[in-house]
């Protein structure tokens, strides 16, 4: 039997699933497990499932010990761990890509709307008490069909988000590091482009790649200028990706008309300059955040550990 500690709550169905073989110890306190205490729990474990809130770096690793196997993120998205780290000591690092896809693009999509029909400034407006009524200019927002969609990052998510969008009638672009199957530019008419085309030619610009140091600030005020002064900037990727005192300043002047969020750079901090505007959509990292997608992503997180631990391949490994 392995030592498996799981860092934070994750549905009870994969908890059982890890038991049933294994030692568990879950953090299951109510609020996040702290670093001290985290740092002292892993000493021994031959298997950490970790959250995205959690670093996994060096000094974990090490305090976890040599006889650690496999760290499984409960996440698509691993920016919380350092890989180079797991592989300098044996270590599996896993993720869980795919179950979260349309959770997540939908999301995105409902961001999109957020944004451009101005839902949250109407939302805002009933709940405030305030006196309203049908106007022919009142809250006019702007219309999705045969507007151009820009995709940045043209994985899984950024896909879905496309497939969604090309329903609702608009054109794709897409900016990728990676090739993408043909039959899937071609029946979603995608054309690829340069980042720069991209923001020039988008009325929307979604985010869609990983968080690293290659995609840091990938978005700030050069980028922000290149884009339309009608565009919209929607961000369910990570913060750091997008430079927030820059998109604060370009919302509030207007050189973009609005943007959609669900990811912030240093979460659960939101930039007070965003809090401040009407044209921003704020969502709290609601991507994958229904119970069907959170309870496949822990079981494909159980079965990464519980593959490592046999000796065997695990179904998600991240590299
Ligand atoms: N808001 C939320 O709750 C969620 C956020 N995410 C975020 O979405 C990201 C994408 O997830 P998936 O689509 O499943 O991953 P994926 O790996 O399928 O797609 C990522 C794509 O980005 C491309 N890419 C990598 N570096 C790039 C760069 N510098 N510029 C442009 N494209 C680049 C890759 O080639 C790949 O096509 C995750 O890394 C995660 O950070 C994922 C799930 C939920
Ligand atoms: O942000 C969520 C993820 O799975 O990545």
């Amino acid at each position: 039997m392995s030592r498996v500690v799981v860092t934070g709550r994750i549905p009870e169905a994969a908890i059982e699933k890890l038991r049933a073989e294994h030692d568990v110890d879950a953090w299951s306190g109510p609020e996040s497990i702290g670093r001290e205490e985290l740092l002292r729990r892993v000493a021994g474990a031959d298997a950490i499932v970790s959250l995205l809130t959690e670093r996994v770096d060096a000094e974990l690793l090490d305090a976890a010990g040599p006889q650690l196997k496999v760290v499984a993120n409960v996440a698509v998205g691993y920016d919380n761990i350092d890989v180079s780290a797991c592989t300098a000591r044996g270590v599996v690092a896993t993720n869980t890509p795919g179950v979260l896809t349309d959770a997540t693009a939908d999301i995105a999509f409902g961001l999109i709307l957020m944004a451009t029909r101005r839902l949250g400034e109407g939302e805002r407006l009933i709940r405030s008490g305030e006196a309203w009524k049908w106007g022919m200019f009142f809250l006019l927002g702007s219309s999705l069909q045969g507007k151009t969609l820009g995709v940045v990052g043209m994985g899984g998510i950024g896909q879905a988000t496309a497939r969604r969008a090309k329903a609702f009638g608009m054109e794709i672009v897409y900016q990728s590091r990676s090739e993408i199957d043909p039959t899937i530019t071609a029946e979603l008419n995608a054309r690829r482009v340069d980042l720069d085309e991209l923001l020039a030619v988008s009325d929307v610009v979604s985010l869609h790649c990983p968080y690293g140091p290659a995609t840091h600030h990938l978005i700030g005020a050069e980028q922000l200028a290149a884009m339309k002064s009608s565009a919209f900037l929607v961000n369910t990727a990570r913060g750091p990706i997008v430079d927030e005192d820059a998109l604060a300043t370009a919302l509030r002047d207007r050189t973009i008309a609005g943007a959609g969020l669900d990811v912030y750079e240093q979460e659960p901090r939101v930039h007070p300059g965003l809090l401040e505007l009407d044209n921003v959509a704020l969502l709290p990292h609601l991507g994958s955040a229904t119970v069907e997608t959170r309870t496949a992503m822990a079981m494909l997180a159980a079965d990464n550990a519980l593959a490592v631990l046999s000796g065997e391949q695990p179904p998600a490994p991240i590299a």
